[in-house]
């Protein structure tokens, strides 16, 4: 399949499997970026041979410029560049796979100029969810998504013609690595603890909104955006062993799911290849050997982070900005051992309770909201 694919954030999870996916169905690559992993994107710049190679940060820049000085790849940096990497004309489709909100800039300018977009950057649906659809819509770009349950359900929607027919989305949940603890115990757990995610392995930061079940108040989010869904015709069952990705019941009380092993280059090699399906990079599922399939329900009490995150998706506008916003802050001073686990529902709270929502929001509102949330949520 002859695609061209600008890659943003490809040295992280996501990005490298999706690497893999795109040298295993012999698709090039138009720009390649990351933050300051110099090391890898030199690496990945030798082997795939994009036009340009974009770091976030201006000193990482610098020094690859320097490493890359014996090859044509342009190198640029910061916004600009990632918004340059996001419209090269050369590229048909932009897998977003950066982490956090700095996503929502370039995928809006891809959009822009009609791209495929296949989306892992869940913040950009959170925080501008409804900007992000309207302009697709405007610009004819269609957006496909990399997130295991979006991707299940946007494939058990194949051939549904109309949306009125479904009654509702099922998002599975592994329950992360504090299912059936104590509040309090997962109040005080450790970085080491809530990055032991059980059944994937992914980037730092969705690895502790896994543990906090923020992972799938985001994607409640995200799923009522992409689908266009009320929150009443969205619900969450927990789903220990992360075969089920999700499932559609339809006003027949017919359900459709999609299985498979937990391997994410799955739904990263459908978005690509979408309507088509190609040869497999993921493993099969073996259904004589998998474990036995169980659900329950999500216990709202010791996560308080799924609630404060549907509530923020029940108000609207700029309140999924906000907890995004304060969401992304807490994680990282958790992550630098700087805050408790249990605080960052304390600080996401706070900052849905203090930073005031605009309904109907522009770009502006969206990034002013971001800005007032991280502020209150690192000055709590
Ligand atoms: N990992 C997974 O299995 C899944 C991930 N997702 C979503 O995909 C996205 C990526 O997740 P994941 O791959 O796990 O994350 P990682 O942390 O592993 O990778 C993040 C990537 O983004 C780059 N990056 C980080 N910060 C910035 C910044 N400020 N500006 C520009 N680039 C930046 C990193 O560069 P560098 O390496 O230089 O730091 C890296 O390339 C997230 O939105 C996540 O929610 C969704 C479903 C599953
Ligand atoms: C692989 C993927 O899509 C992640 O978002 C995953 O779903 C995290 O697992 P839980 O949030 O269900 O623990
Ligand atoms: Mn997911």
């Amino acid at each position: 399949m002859s695609k061209c694919i600008s890659l943003l954030g490809s040295t992280g999870s996501i990005g490298r499997q999706s690497l893999e996916v795109i040298a295993a169905c012999g698709m090039t690559v138009a720009a390649l970026t990351a933050n300051r992993d110099v090391e890898r994107l030199e690496e990945q710049c030798r082997q795939f041979r994009p036009e340009l190679a974009v770091m976030m940060d201006p000193a990482a820049a610098a020094d690859l410029r320097t490493r890359l000085a014996d090859t044509p790849i342009r190198v640029s940096s910061g916004m600009e560049g990632l918004i340059e990497a996001a419209t090269l004309e050369g590229a048909d489709t932009v897998l977003t796979a950066v982490v956090g909100m700095v996503g929502l800039r370039p995928t809006l300018a891809a959009i822009r100029q009609g791209k495929r977009i296949a989306l892992a950057n869940k913040e950009t649906l959170v925080c501008a969810g409804e900007l992000v659809m309207e302009a697709a819509d405007a610009h004819g770009a269609e957006i496909v998504p990399v997130d295991s349950e979006h991707s299940a359900i946007f494939q058990c929607l194949q051939g549904s013609r109309d949306r009125g027919e479904v009654k509702r989305l099922i998002l599975t949940a592994s329950g992360g690595p504090f299912w059936g603890w104590e509040k309090e115990k997962i109040a005080s757990a450790t970085v080491e603890q809530a990055l032991k995610h059980p059944n994937w392995s992914m980037g730092a930061k969705i690895t502790v909104d896994s543990a906090s079940l923020m992972n799938k108040g985001l994607e409640f989010i995200e799923a009522m955006r992409l689908y266009r869904l009320p929150p009443e015709k969205i619900s969450i069952v927990v789903h220990r062993e992360s075969i089920v990705h999700s499932l559609v019941e339809y006003c027949d009380n017919a359900i459709l799911a999609q299985l498979g092993v937990p391997d994410m280059r799955l739904p990263i090699q459908y978005a690509l290849t979408w309507p088509a399906r190609t040869a497999a990079v993921a493993k099969p599922l073996d259904l004589l050997t998998c474990p036995p399939l169980t659900f329950h329900a999500p216990d709202y009490d010791a996560f308080p982070c799924l609630s404060l995150a549907l509530a923020a998706a029940r108000t609207g506008g700029t309140a999924t900005a906000a907890l995004n916003g304060a969401n992304e802050a807490a994680v990282a001073l958790f992550l630098a051992g700087k805050i408790s686990f249990g605080e960052i529902a304390q600080r996401v709270e706070h900052a849905l309770a203090t930073v005031p929502v605009a309904q109907r929001p522009e770009l502006e509102d969206v990034l002013a909201a971001d800005q007032a949330a991280r502020r209150a949520a690192e000055t709590l």
